[in-house]
């Protein structure tokens, strides 16, 4: 699913309305529809609303919604915050239209001092700026937003909370903008929904289809995409019924140290649980016994290090090598991934403490095979690249850096943003909170490194691994607790989330 920037929403709306064809004011009524018919579905009988238009097509929106609310026989008081004394023609229009209605309350507010009285069990919909927006807000809308905000109402914002821009907000306050207990958002997601710092703001959102001009979506321009589940499952190859392990690919994975061992045992198991055919692991001396144990159906290769790897050895027939889950930062670790840089020229996928190694060594980055992949947390990213002050930020120095290495970049966080070396970014949209707990980064290794030796694309590689990943995450939440998961259950569901997206591809062609 796209998500294109607000200006270019403003273009798709233009568009619809000139070639599906339908008048701005239906298009409105259709947009506000979508609104009212969710809420139908989340209200009780007899909830009181308190409706909040602004001056353009927003406010227009909500004062659509109020009459359909009021229609529908709910109680509905709406109030048209008309500072500016200047409405859009849309707005306007259904102003005249509500001033007639006799089912609910409608006041116009000229005066800045005036606050309508909010309740604690109301729901206060929200239609004072939308996607306009084109400076932050001051006076009187921040004091009108602060007292909509320190009321218990739940509150439902159109289309994104008001006061927030669609993409960058780094000059923006966030107790300026509504708090919303509910976005719902027309057709596409707005890219600010998308970083931890804007959640307060934005609530729990949803998209609503408000029908744009398919064409228009089709011909708008955006770096930026949300992972739907259909995408993905078109991105996952079939299983040919004659095939063996050996065109599954072998993939290798390095990694461990005394007393995290156990993490190139999670990585190798999820690997094993993402179609690769064959799966070499080298770690510590020391660790050889522990991985032979817990993971049978891998071959080892012990290290001459005892309690850490001091060289990695590719065999011509490895496709694909995983490097960093538990090796530590030692100098004989260091010195392994060196030497691994520079002599292999297959696919990495580079994690966890060999990232660390590279923001000690940034000039070994350029050493980086073509159709690799790395995947910091924000903290493992801003070591490479330096402090971010928001989300915002740091994936635009993560478009930076992964054009300037020319390598994919996987950005962990709630939407885990997958970049590719065009600066193109797939937000994933699996995973839940019970996923943040030790390990987990170790099994989305193993699913990465096994989908690129069988030979993947590094980004489709990323956007499906990071997408099952977290959908095994969700497949375990349905029956164990967020306190509880730990990143062995997110491999147990494995299984079960190949078999989903599989079953929707079949579903799709049947
Ligand atoms: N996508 C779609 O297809 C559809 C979209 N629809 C809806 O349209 C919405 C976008 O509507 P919009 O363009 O009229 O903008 P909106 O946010 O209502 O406000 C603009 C007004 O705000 C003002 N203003 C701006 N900043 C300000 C500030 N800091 N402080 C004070 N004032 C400020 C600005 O005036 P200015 O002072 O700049 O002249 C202008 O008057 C969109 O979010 C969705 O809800 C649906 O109806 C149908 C289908
Ligand atoms: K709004």
């Amino acid at each position: 699913m796209k998500i294109p920037a607000s200006y270019q929403i403003k273009g798709i709306d233009a568009y619809t309305i000139e070639h599906e064809p339908v008048s701005s004011a239906d298009l409105m009524m259709r947009a506000a529809g979508t609104v009212a018919e969710w809420l139908w579905q989340h209200v009780e009988y007899d909830t009181s609303f308190k409706v909040m238009a602004g001056n353009g097509n927003n406010g227009g929106d909500a004062l659509v919604v109020a009459m359909l609310l009021a229609k529908a026989g709910f109680n509905v008081e709406c109030f048209l915050f008309n500072y500016s004394q200047k409405l859009s023609p849309d707005c306007a229009f259904y102003k005249e239209e509500i001033a007639k209605r006799t089912n609910l309350r409608f006041a116009e507010v000229t005066d800045p001092g005036f606050r309508p009285d909010i309740k604690a069990d109301e729901w206060v919909i929200d239609g004072l700026f939308g996607t306009g927006l084109n400076r932050p807000l001051e006076e009187p809308f921040v004091s009108l937003i602060r007292h909509i905000n320190t009321s218990d109402a739940t509150v439902v914002s159109i289309d994104i909370p008001s006061g927030l821009f669609g993409e960058d907000n780094r000059q923006n306050n966030p107790e300026h903008c509504i708090h919303a207990t509910y976005t719902l958002s027309f057709q596409f997601p707005k890219l600010a929904f998308l970083f931890a710092e804007n959640s307060k703001v934005v609530g729990d959102w949803q998209v609503l289809p408000i029908g744009l001009h398919p064409k228009a979506i089709e011909k708008c321009q955006t770096a930026y995409n949300f992972a739907t589940r259909e995408e993905m499952a078109q991105l996952l190859k079939p299983k040919d019924k004659f095939a063996h392990k050996g065109i599954f690919g072998h993939a290798l994975l390095a990694g461990g140290s005394k007393g995290k061992i156990g993490a190139i045992v999670l990585a190798a198991k999820s690997c094993l649980r993402s179609g690769v055919g064959l799966l070499t692991v080298q770690v510590p001396a020391s660790g050889n016994d522990i991985l032979q144990i817990s993971v049978p159906e891998a071959m080892t290769i012990p290290d001459e290090g005892e309690n850490t790897i001091t060289a990695v050895q590719i065999g011509e027939k490895i496709n694909a090598v995983g490097i960093g889950c538990g090796m530590g930062t030692s100098v004989e670790a260091a010195q392994a991934l060196h030497q691994l840089l520079q002599t292999c020229d297959k696919p990495m996928e580079i994690d966890a403490d060999a990232l660390n190694i590279l923001a000690q060594h940034p000039e070994w980055i350029k050493l980086i095979p073509t159709n690799s992949i790395l995947t910091p947390h924000p903290a493992e990213f801003d070591r490479l690249a330096g402090k971010s002050a928001t989300g915002y930020e740091r994936l635009e120095k993560a478009r930076d850096f992964a054009a300037k290495n020319k390598v994919t970049v996987v950005l962990k966080g709630a939407y885990t943003a997958v970049i590719n070396a065009d600066g193109e970014v797939s937000f994933n949209s699996t995973g839940n909170p019970g996923m943040a707990t030790a390990g987990s980064g170790d099994t989305l290794t193993g699913i990465l490194v096994a989908l690129q030796a069988q030979g993947y694309q590094a980004f489709d590689a990323a956007r499906l691994g990071v997408f099952l990943h977290g959908l095994a995450g969700d497949i375990a939440a349905r029956t164990i607790a967020f306190e509880s998961i730990t990143a062995s259950d997110i491999t147990a569901s494995l299984g079960f989330a190949f078999n989903e997206l599989r079953s929707k591809t079949s579903n799709k062609h049947s």
